[in-house]
Parts: C-alpha cells; sequence; structure tokens
C-alpha cells in the first residue's frame, strides 16, 4: 500500500482516485450488447453468457426441481445463520416504515403524502467471484416490506450452467418470484427490456462489477430507474492510537478481497498506527485464500497521515468512501462531521462485515464518490410516494383567484378556466 504524508489539499483528487473504469471506458460494449438483447432477445442473452461466462444454456429459468437441490446442499448451520441475519434486517427495514403525512393548507384544502410499492422490481445478485447470497436478503427484504408485487432475480451461471446453492436456498426462503441465470450486462439488458424469458422491470437494483455498474447507469437511458451506482466495493477506516492495528488490517483486508478493482484507505493522526497496520496486513494477506485478488486490490489501495482530525475529516468528505470505519478515541468529532459515506461504523468492536452480513444495515451501497449525492439501499428505495388532494367549496374558493392570476400570468387560458368555471358555479 502506498503511504502518503501530508498531502497537499491540491494532490488530494489524484490521490483519491478509483481505480475502477468508468461509463465512458464500457460504454461500447454496454451499448451494444444492449442493443442486441432488445432486438433479439433470448437469443442474444445466450450468445453474451457463451463469451462472458463461457457457458451456454437451453433455459435460464432455474427450476424448482433445483430449487429442491439446494436445499438439501444448504447446510442447517448456515440456514440458521441467514435465518439470524433476515431477523435482524427485517427489524430494521420494518422500522423504517412511514406514516401518512396530512396538512391542511388552508381551510377546505386537505394535501397528503402516501407511499406505494413499486409493482416490478429487479435484482441483480454478484456470482462471479462469490455467490454473494448475503445481497438477496438486502434487497428481497425491503422489497417485501414494501409491497412489491413481482421480484426478479438475476445472477451469473457458472461453468456447469448452475447457481450456488445458497443463493438458490436464500432466494427461495425470500420468496423471489422468478430466478434467471443471467449475469453481467446481459441481465441489466434483459430486466430493462425484457425477453421471452427475463421479465421487464421498472426499477434495478443490486451491486455487481464495473460491468454492471456502467450496464445499471446506461440503463436509465431506456426508461428503467435504478437503486444507485454500487459498483467495486470500498472502505475507508480512520484510526488513532486507540485504534487496533490487527482489527484495522483485517477490516481493509476485508473489503480488498471482493475484487481486484476494489480500493481500501487508512486515514491516520498517528505514524506508529500507519507502521503497524501496514505491517498486519503483509502478515494477514498471506494466508487468505483470495490473496492474490486482495493483493490486486491493495496495489490500488493507500495509507494518509495528516496532521489533524480537521485534515482528517475534510479528505473524508471529499473521498465519499462506501463504508467508513471511525476507530479514534474522539468518535463524536467523526459522527458529527461525516457528511459523505454510504454507511458508518463505529470503534473496535464493529468490523464492516458485521453490516455485509447480519447486523441489520443494508450493504447495498454506493460507491465511487456517488455516496456524494445517492443514499443506500432502504425501504424507501422500493417505494413511491404519491401526493393526494381533495379540495372543498370553500377551499376552491380560497385559493382559487391566486390560481387564476398566476395561469393567466403564464399565459395559459385553459387552467385559469378550470377553475373561473368552478367559481362561477359557486356564485
Ligand atoms: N457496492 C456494493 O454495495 C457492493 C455489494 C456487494 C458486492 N459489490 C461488488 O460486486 C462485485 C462482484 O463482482 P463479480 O465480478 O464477482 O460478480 P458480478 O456478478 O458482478 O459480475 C460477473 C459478470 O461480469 C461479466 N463480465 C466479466 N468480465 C467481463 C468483461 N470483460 N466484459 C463484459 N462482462 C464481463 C460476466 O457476465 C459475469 O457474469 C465486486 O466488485 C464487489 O466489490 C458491491
Ligand atoms: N461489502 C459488500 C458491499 O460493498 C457486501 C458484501 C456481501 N458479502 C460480503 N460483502
Ligand atoms: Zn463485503
Amino acid at each position: 500500500m502506498k503511504k502518503i504524508y501530508n498531502p497537499n489539499r491540491n494532490s488530494w483528487s489524484e490521490i483519491l482516485k478509483r481505480p475502477t473504469q468508468t461509463v465512458a471506458d464500457i460504454e461500447d460494449i454496454v451499448l451494444q450488447v444492449f442493443d442486441e438483447i432488445k432486438k433479439e432477445g433470448d437469443q442474444a442473452v445466450d450468445r453474451y453468457t457463451q463469451k462472458f461466462d463461457q457457458v451456454s444454456l437451453d433455459n435460464i429459468l432455474v427450476s424448482s426441481e433445483e430449487i429442491e437441490q439446494a436445499k438439501e446442499l444448504v447446510s442447517q448451520e448456515l440456514k440458521d445463520a441467514i435465518q439470524l441475519a433476515k431477523s435482524n434486517i427485517t427489524v430494521f427495514h420494518a422500522a423504517q416504515k412511514t406514516n401518512k403525512i396530512s396538512v391542511d393548507t388552508n381551510v377546505g384544502i386537505e394535501c397528503w403524502q402516501e407511499k406505494r410499492p413499486i409493482q416490478k422490481v429487479g435484482l441483480y445478485i454478484p456470482g462471479g467471484t462469490a455467490p454473494l447470497f448475503s445481497t438477496i436478503l438486502m434487497l428481497t427484504i425491503p422489497a417485501n416490506l414494501a409491497g412489491c408485487e413481482e421480484i426478479v432475480l438475476c445472477s451469473p451461471p457458472n461453468r456447469e450452467g448452475k447457481i450456488h446453492p445458497a443463493i438458490l436456498y436464500t432466494a427461495d426462503l425470500c420468496g423471489v418470484t422468478k430466478i434467471c441465470k443471467v449475469g453481467g450486462i446481459q441481465a441489466i439488458a434483459g430486466m430493462t427490456f425484457g425477453t421471452e424469458t427475463i421479465p421487464q422491470v421498472y426499477k434495478i437494483f443490486g451491486p455487481g462489477n464495473q460491468f454492471v455498474t456502467v450496464a445499471k447507469q446506461l440503463a436509465t437511458k431506456f426508461g428503467v430507474a435504478i437503486d444507485m451506482p454500487a459498483g467495486p466495493s470500498e472502505l475507508l477506516v480512520v484510526a488513532d492510537d486507540t485504534a487496533n492495528a490487527s482489527f484495522v488490517a483485517s477490516d481493509l483486508l476485508s473489503q480488498a478481497e471482493h475484487g481486484k478493482d476494489s480500493q481500501v484507505i487508512l486515514v491516520s493522526t498517528s505514524k506508529t498506527m500507519i507502521d503497524q497496520v501496514e505491517e498486519e496486513i503483509i502478515k494477514q494477506v498471506n494466508v487468505l485464500p483470495r490473496k492474490e485478488i486482495a493483493e490486486g486490490a491493495i496495489a490500488n489501495s493507500k495509507l494518509i497521515y495528516v496532521e489533524s482530525n480537521m485534515e482528517a475529516i475534510e479528505l473524508i468528505n471529499e473521498y465519499g468512501p462506501e463504508h467508513f470505519i471511525v476507530c479514534v478515541e474522539d468518535e463524536d468529532f467523526y459522527i458529527d462531521k461525516i457528511v459523505n459515506a454510504g454507511s458508518v461504523f463505529i470503534g473496535n468492536y464493529t468490523p464492516e462485515s458485521a453490516g455485509d452480513y447480519a447486523s441489520g444495515t443494508n450493504h447495498t451501497l454506493p460507491t465511487n464518490g456517488y455516496a456524494k449525492q445517492y443514499s443506500g439501499v432502504n425501504l424507501d428505495s422500493f417505494m413511491k410516494s404519491m401526493t393526494f388532494q381533495k379540495i372543498s367549496e370553500k377551499g376552491i374558493q380560497t385559493i382559487g383567484n391566486a390560481i387564476e392570476l398566476m395561469a393567466e400570468a403564464e399565459g395559459l387560458q385553459a387552467h385559469k378556466n378550470a377553475v373561473t368555471l368552478r367559481l362561477e358555479s359557486l356564485k
């Protein structure tokens, strides 16, 4: 990991660059896949599954027999762990429900806001290098709580044309309507345009690698909504001498092992802590089964020394990390001042992995600096706010003249008439 001491503010944007490819880099291939899948449907899906996943499938739909087999293959111990996570995620997301908001803005003018579910949603579950069945909990639980009617799930098949049993088990447990064995750009195109097998949806959710993320971003050009750009995982830890260097290193490696295009950063006001974390990383990475992937991400990562907490928080807000761990004496300073982060983890006993799996918060979060403008997935992501109003005779008499004047000033006579006719009927 590259060590940087007291970086000059002018160099922050260069130092904090992500290693991922952008829309401009991947756009051509995404638009080509979109175009062919829009025109040819399943046939083009199969062609790209052969190209990018090295397998061809007669039927991409998961059958009930495959689900029954998967249930047998998942151990009771893992099923119990999934149940614990499901329960905590349900409790946290159910608490996000809001009541109808109703106000009389004037006498006789009642305005209110209510939420309604998005009827058809599509969930992308990553499966390229690791079967992220935990993401199914993160997406189906709020979708079900919101009341979404149709939940379509796409995840890439392996070279034998199969999806990992834990993905199938969890999808079945969480009431997914349809599971399709399709990944990458093909999956996003399928759910955007619809094919003979993949249903078209109104909104696509879920994380993925840079190809999936750029495909989701470009899909919005074709009318589908997305949760957010949730690409290669990233983590920023702020730590001082009160932190535990081995814990910090384990957290950094937990996100580095997601993919070579992940990025992890340590910001510290202690040079000693930076040296200790560096040593620990070297020690811990050697025994990881995904050592090569983690080392790839570490090559993109930084250890940054700054002189004050104020400088640290300004740099962190400039970066806008997906995950932000705070292991410092003055936690409240960072809790109060953080404005750009997907999810915040506080104290030496709050590993980021807790949020990935089982504490209850959602792990589908904005990456690549998008924490500056996007929230992570939550209950509202699966709902729309709708407004309603009911105006009485007294109400239209109160605001009618203002509407007439404003409509006339905008040169919209028909708008004015809709009020004038009613006011005259009340004379
Ligand atoms: N931000 C979040 O909330 C969050 C959560 C979980 C995981 N993640 C990220 O999700 C990602 C999962 O990545 P993954 O690769 O393991 O699985 P994935 O399912 O996202 O991607 C695999 C698919 O990518 C496609 N692909 C691979 N190489 C390609 C190429 N050269 N051209 C076109 N398409 C190609 C293939 O179709 C393959 O099926 C990781 O980067 C991880 O960090 C992010
Ligand atoms: N850390 C990922 C979000 O960036 C989520 C995840 C799933 N499984 C393990 N981790
Ligand atoms: Zn993770």
